[in-house]
Order: structure tokens, then sequence, then C-alpha cells
């Protein structure tokens, strides 16, 4: 073999690019799964653009889900994070405009638009999916009972202690509407008799079980023995956490951006009972949900506007 002196210098090794997230779109075309290097991951249903699953890097689930949640688009996901919009809770008289639409809006009734996936620039550890419902989105019916022609753009970020949902909702019409929106969040807890959720101190609220009534606020954190059904009149602060604790440890800090209420949500044992996509029956032990939303009044929308409301929960 002949020993060449002058060898060419072996390329400059490029460094290999940090392993990026996996986003996955199911064969079926229903879902989108997005994964971190690290382990998080996030599954969502087109089918009101639904978070049904969040992951931490160990696998613990963070969402409670109903085992007979209906997934099939035959009705609102029983779990997850549905997106409330237009309108919140049972239509009303008193909102014409809303009357005619189903408890909670159809935002979480409807199929959306994969609309594709980003990372933060130069950045590995998070992962951000889009989700686009617009007025031409929907079918007639639903369109006849809410006429105004929006845009609703929906990004949902996966990070590796943090999952952010913000809503952007704009008015691409002539006429002016009035909406409420809320992320209705179902938290995935231990034990319904040890938790408790901080922040809500001294914010006073409306009482929706056995009739409405608005209560001062308390000093001391909410525990859950009954049924709840609260929306809290929250500050502007968005420093200010609503901290869900269980069993005496902090399991999720939640901040608000432009959204000044919290439902806070147990349906306890009778009404879980009557709720057929509501299972294993003894599921309100280990669920609660803290909405975060706009749900007081209505965020009026001229031609043109724009309202974008956002949550961040933070694994602590
Ligand atoms: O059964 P739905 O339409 O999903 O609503 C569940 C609950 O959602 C909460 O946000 C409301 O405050 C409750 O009043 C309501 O019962």
């Amino acid at each position: 073999m002949v020993d060449r002196p002058n060898k060419p210098t072996a390329l400059v090794k490029t460094p290999g690019l940090p392993p990026q997230p996996q986003v996955t779109i199911s064969q079926d075309n229903t879902r989108v799964t997005a994964s971190l290097h690290t382990g998080e991951s996030i599954e969502v249903l087109l089918y009101g653009a639904t978070v049904l699953s969040w992951k931490d890097c160990a696998g613990d689930e963070k969402l409670w889900l109903s085992e007979t949640a209906k997934l099939d688009g035959s009705k609102p996901v029983r779990g997850g994070i549905p997106i409330v919009f237009p309108l919140f809770g049972p239509p009303n008289a008193s909102h014409a405009a809303t009357s005619s639409l189903p408890q909670h809006g159809f935002a979480r009734n409807v199929r959306w638009e994969f609309l594709g996936k980003s990372t933060s620039e130069g950045s590995s550890s998070n992962v951000k999916l889009d989700f686009g419902l617009s007025s031409e989105g929907i079918d007639e019916a639903t369109r006849s009972l809410w006429p105004y022609s929006f845009g609703l753009l929906y990004s949902v970020t996966l990070d590796r202690e943090s999952l952010n949902t913000t809503l952007v909702i704009t008015n691409d019409g002539n006429e002016p509407f009035e909406i409420q929106t809320l992320f209705h969040t179902y938290f995935r807890v231990q034990d319904i008799a040890s938790v408790q959720v901080g922040g809500l101190e001294d914010a006073s609220y409306t009482d929706r079980v056995g009739g409405t009534k608005t209560e001062a606020g308390t000093s001391s954190p909410l525990t859950i023995a009954g049924e709840t059904d609260r929306v809290y009149q929250l500050t502007k602060d968005s420093k200010k956490a609503i901290v869900i604790s269980d069993g005496g440890e902090p399991r999720f800090n939640i901040f608000r951006d432009n959204l000044d209420q919290a439902v806070v949500w147990n349906p306890w044992d009778a009404k879980s009972a009557a709720m057929a996509d509501f299972s294993p029956k003894d599921g309100f032990k280990r669920m609660i949900c803290v909405e975060a939303g706009s749900v007081q009044g209505w965020q009026k929308l001229d031609k043109g506007d724009a309202f974008e409301g956002a949550q961040t929960i933070f694994l602590p």
C-alpha cells in the first residue's frame, strides 16, 4: 500500500443538532401528538382542539380524562382542556346573540385545523402546536346560530416544566360581536379530600350551586368537600399564581394572562353519577377543574379587533 504524504485533512465535523421535538399526526387524522426528547408529551384531539393528555418526563399524566369521554366528535370531551367560546355556561335570553348556542358555545364541538408546529428560536426544549378555526370552518347550522365572521388561533406550547395555551380571537367581519372564553382544564389529583386551591383568597365569587349568589372572599385556601361551581373574580395581576396543592404538595401553578376570572368546578357524587360520559363514578375524587377565563360580562370586538387570553401551567 502506498502511503500518501499529502492526505486531505478530515472535514471539520459540524456539531449535530440537538434532538428535536417529535410531532405526529394520527393515521386517521384526528389527533396530533408532540413529545420532547426529554420525555414530556401532549396529545391534542382536532375535535375541539382539545388537549387530551399532558405527561411529564416520567410519563405521569397531569390531566384528568373520563374513561367514557366521547372522542368521536359526537359530544364535547369530558376531560383534558376543552375550549369554551363564545359563551360560558348555559345560554341566556338576556344575551340575545348567544341565546341559541349550546352550553359553553361551539368551539369544543367542532373540528379544528392543525396549522403546524414551531419551536422557540434555537430551542429544542419546547414545541408549539397551532390550531385554527374560523367562521368558514364551521357548519351552516352552527353558523346560523352565531352568524359572525371570526378567526380563532389556538397555540399549545409544551415546555419541559409547563404547558401554555393561548387563544387569539379576531373579528374578521364588519359586525361587532361579544364573546366569553375559558380554558376548561381538568386537572388530575390524587385525592380531592387533600386538595387545596390557593391564590383565590379574598377574591369574591359567584356561587352557582343551588342558585346563583355572590359571596365575599375568604382568607384561607379553598378545599373541596361537596359539589363546587364557583366563578372567582380575580385581579389583573398576572404574576399571582393559582396554586393547586395535593397532599400538602404544590402540584400546579396556574398563571393567567388577560383572563380575569377562574372557575372552580367539581361535580361531586350525584352530578357525576348523572353524566353518562363521566367515569369511573368515583372519578370526581381524582379531578378538579380550575378554569382560567374571561366570563364575567362580555368582551366586545369591533371590526378588526382581536382579543388574546392565555394560561401557563407550571409544574413546581
Ligand atoms: O357538562 P359541561 O357542559 O361540560 O359543563 C361542565 C361544567 O363546566 C363548568 O365550567 C361550569 O361552571 C359548570 O356549571 C358546568 O356544569
